[in-house]
């Protein structure tokens, strides 16, 4: 089989995730699916992958290969890719260009309703008055406080920056614009603001088989802090975020980012030889953490592994796998 370079957009794309320009777990997965679609534009559309179909089948999975490995972290990333190829079928490149475009559009749109969804669920838990606090920067639990808006109920935000990126900063422009008084604090001042504030809203990246939740980095000691103090703390996290490799006993990766994101170089020469580390996410265990909203409604974190089960079965296929 030959080796095939992906086309422009899907490299595009995938550079574009890697240097997080497209951010945050459904972002990333619905950019990588419509990758795919441009792939099957680009792949029926000439040279040798426009009229042999084992060839086009290996370009998706070529194409597929590469989205894949441009952050370790979001569940979404794979599991966009595998909603797409999984429907990829037909005996000719016409047939399978438009089951890969079908799919593509079919998955996004899926993606827009359930966070639509869940953010019902997620608002139904906050009631008129409530002062939140948001952790990074998560469309899904945005969903669940614009929603609560929506309801008619009057809700003010503190909103964390979330070093070493500044995600809060994305949040707080959110909120402003949906009409949510924001105040915006340092990571380190959010114990002392949770005495102000009725529930904890953060989104996640990835979620394993046991309850854990993996998001942003700086989630786990926030829900710690949030249990201690007595505040309720829930996940926004359509079913995308499941980690169905999880069922099967395997860890999710956590993304290492560079050193630049936390010391300017200058700084970085001055302070010499000590080793500066980046961890993007980290893991909340299941009893820190109250509640999972999905677009299927609420659930402990202990009970979603039955969801799991219900809608991955117990492994995790890769159709982006070279036969
Ligand atoms: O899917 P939505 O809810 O938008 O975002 C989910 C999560 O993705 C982000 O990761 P990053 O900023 O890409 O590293 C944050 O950790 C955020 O909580």
């Amino acid at each position: 089989m030959p080796e095939h370079e992906p086309a422009v957009p899907v490299r595009e794309t995938a550079e574009e995730i890697a240097t997080m320009e497209i951010r945050g777990a459904a972002t990333i997965a619905s950019a990588a699916a419509e990758a795919l679609a441009e792939q099957a534009r680009a792949a029926a559309d000439g040279g040798p992958t426009a009229s042999d179909p084992a060839a086009f089948r290996a370009s998706m999975r070529a194409a597929a290969r590469t989205l894949r490995e441009t952050r370790p972290t979001a569940v979404s990333l794979p599991n966009a890719l595998r909603y797409v190829l999984q429907r990829m079928e037909g005996d000719d490149v016409d047939r399978l260009r438009r089951s890969v475009v079908d799919a593509s559009g079919a998955f996004v749109r899926q993606l827009d309703r359930a966070q639509e969804d869940l953010g019902r669920v997620g608002a139904n838990r906050l009631a008129d008055g409530d002062t939140v606090m948001t952790h990074c920067h998560s469309t899904d639990a945005l969903a669940c406080i614009e929603a609560a808006v929506d309801q008619g109920k009057s809700i003010s935000a503190v909103v964390k920056e979330t070093r070493p990126r500044q995600q809060g900063h994305i949040t707080a422009e959110a909120l402003r614009d949906a009409g949510v008084p924001v105040t915006l604090i340092v990571d380190s001042a959010a114990r002392r603001y949770l005495d102000e504030v009725d529930h904890v809203v953060v989104g996640a990246d990835s979620i394993a088989a046991d309850g854990g939740v993996i998001n942003k980095i700086g989630t786990s000691g926030l829900a710690v802090n949030a249990r201690e103090r007595g505040v309720p703390i829930m996940t926004a996290a359509q079913t995308i975020k499941l980690h169905p490799e999880t069922l099967t006993g395997h860890t999710v990766e956590i993304e290492m980012r560079d050193e630049t994101e936390v010391i300017d170089p200058e700084a970085r020469e001055e302070i010499g030889e000590v080793a500066v580390e980046n961890p993007a996410f980290d893991v909340t265990p299941p009893r820190y953490m109250d509640a999972i909203v999905t677009e299927q409604g609420q659930f402990p974190p202990e009970s979603i592994v039955t969801l799991m089960r219900e809608l991955f079965g117990e492994g995790a296929a890769e159709p982006w796998a070279e036969p």
